[in-house]
């Protein structure tokens, strides 16, 4: 298997009591690429996302690259690469926008390993990424188009300005993959045009990208590749272009 495949799912399966909610999933999501998943409300696209990142126990197999994450705790998925944001984001609400971006460096700076010897190289190591967190923060802040929020209390932010934190306190960790739940819900047109080149630019720097959407016009733009859910199952997947086209995807999204 190459070592840069990405973040593959198979068989992904997630049932909640009696209900199948995520139904034998099949999903590659390559470096270098925007890939969308979409479905109507309810189709399984957080489910899915949710049992990706380990929050749900699921039947069938997650991996990344050369590692298999069936089965690890969210953490360590993380650790390997794996960064998500929610549908409802949720920042610390009392703590300015450029603070929770500053956190979320500082959580990631502390978890990396770090090449040394002893506790001393630790120490020294930690408190200079310390340091350097404002800047890195106001960075992701800049690009995530958001640096005009920077002093407010997150709790005050609107909704889509909240969405555009979720990614930036992603991207603190450094993904290799970047799993983005419904990120353009509540943004205004420019926002959501600015976050489109965002997702094109992650991708062109070798990230591996992938969108839930609720909305297929939305995202048709931006993926490489498209996934579509319904009721569980992927019903096609493919190129824009002709998942578009396919007469089912069309009934999917009209029965809702
Ligand atoms: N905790 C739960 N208990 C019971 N059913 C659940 C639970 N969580 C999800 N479901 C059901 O699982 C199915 C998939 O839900 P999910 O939230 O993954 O869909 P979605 O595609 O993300 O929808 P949306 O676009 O509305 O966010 C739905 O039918 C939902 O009602």
């Amino acid at each position: 298997m190459p070592a840069a495949e990405g973040l593959r799912a198979t068989g992904l399966t997630v049932r909640i009591g009696p209900l199948t909610v995520l139904d034998g999933v099949d999903l590659l999501a390559p470096p270098g690429a925007v890939t969308g998943l979409v479905g109507p409300p309810g189709a399984g696209k957080t489910a899915f996302a949710d049992a990706v990142t380990g929050l749900v126990r699921a039947a069938g197999t997650v991996r990344l690259d050369d590692a298999d994450l069936t089965g690890a705790a969210p953490r360590v998925r993380a650790r390997h690469g794996l960064a998500r944001t929610f549908a409802a984001a949720a920042p610390f609400g009392s703590l300015t926008v450029r603070d929770n971006v500053r956190a979320a460096v500082e959580v990631h700076a502390r978890t990396r390993p770090v090449a040394g010897r002893g506790w001393r190289d630790v120490r020294r190591r930690r408190r200079a990424l310390r340091r350097a967190s404002g800047a890195t923060a106001d960075a992701l802040l800049a690009r995530t188009g958001i640096a005009a929020h920077a002093g407010r209390a997150a709790a005050a932010v609107p909704l889509g300005t909240a969405r555009l934190l979720d990614i930036a306190r992603a991207l603190a960790a450094g993904p290799r993959v970047l799993l983005l739940d419904d990120p353009s819900a509540g943004l205004p047109v420019p926002a959501a045009r600015a976050l489109e080149v965002l997702l094109r630019d992650l991708a062109a720097e070798g990230v591996a990208v992938l969108v839930a959407d609720r909305d297929l016009d939305r995202v048709l733009g931006v993926c490489d590749t498209l996934y579509v859910l319904d009721r569980g199952r992927v019903v096609a997947a493919g190129p824009p272009a002709r998942v578009r086209a396919d007469p089912g995807v069309r009934a999917a999204f009209a029965r809702r």
